[in-house]
């Protein structure tokens, strides 16, 4: 290559305008939950519990009744303090089980699925997450991946996942529901209280913490 050629592709490198498909991709990727930082609701107003306590706050006066589990969840939901009672399925790559829990009536219940922590399928995409929303559910905590991230970033939805992953689950409804499942280091039992924020997952098996 001459030294004009090279000089002339450099200036055309230098110069290249964006295309517009690439600036809606930088755009998105910014606004992308897994880089947001702002979420886009009033998160003091949405306070880990009723009584407005964090987690951390909640371990200073909860330390020897609380547990903690040790994974390292993405918050992947539009809300990211979020507490209630939990309900539990065990699933693997099938989300039918889990879509049909979501479509029953909670008083802001956390569903906790146990994929395994399996990432080849994604067990809620946000038409599932809407359902558990408009039935009263305040979120989810999944060991395994979600898709349609983007809407699901958007909605006043709790939703801790391991990741993202736009294949799809089966739909034949396998699994079991009300089990007790582990991970994390809690085994987390229906009936018992889940508190989510950005420092993690607590779990009280007795219900609600006193005040
Ligand atoms: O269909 C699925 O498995 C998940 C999904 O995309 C949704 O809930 O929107
Ligand atoms: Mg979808």
């Amino acid at each position: 290559m001459g030294v004009e050629m090279m000089n002339a592709t450099l200036f055309h490198e230098k110069n290249r305008v964006p295309s517009r498909i690439s600036i809606k991709a930088f755009i998105g990727a910014l606004f992308h939950p897994i880089l947001r930082k702002n979420h886009p609701f009033e998160q003091d107003e949405l306070m880990t519990d009723k009584l407005g306590r964090a987690t951390a706050d909640i371990v200073d006066d909860f330390q020897e009744v609380v547990e903690s589990c040790q994974t390292q969840f993405l918050d992947l939901g539009g809300r990211v303090r979020f507490s209630g009672p939990v309900t539990t399925v065990k699933c693997r790559n099938d989300n039918a089980l889990l879509k049909s829990i979501l479509q029953e009536e909670s008083d802001c219940g956390i569903l906790v699925i146990d994929g395994g922590g399996n990432m080849e399928t994604a067990l809620m995409g946000d038409l599932i997450a809407a359902m558990g929303r408009d039935h009263g559910w305040s979120g989810a905590v999944i060991l395994g991946p979600i898709r349609d991230s983007r809407a699901i970033g958007e909605m006043d939805f709790g939703v801790k996942a391991l990741g993202t992953n736009p294949m799809k689950s089966a739909k034949t409804g396998a699994g079991e529901r009300d089990v007790p499942v582990t991970f994390g280091g809690v085994t987390f039992t229906p009936g018992g209280w889940l508190y989510a924020d950005e420092d993690g997952v607590l779990f009280h098996a007795k219900g609600p913490l006193p005040a």
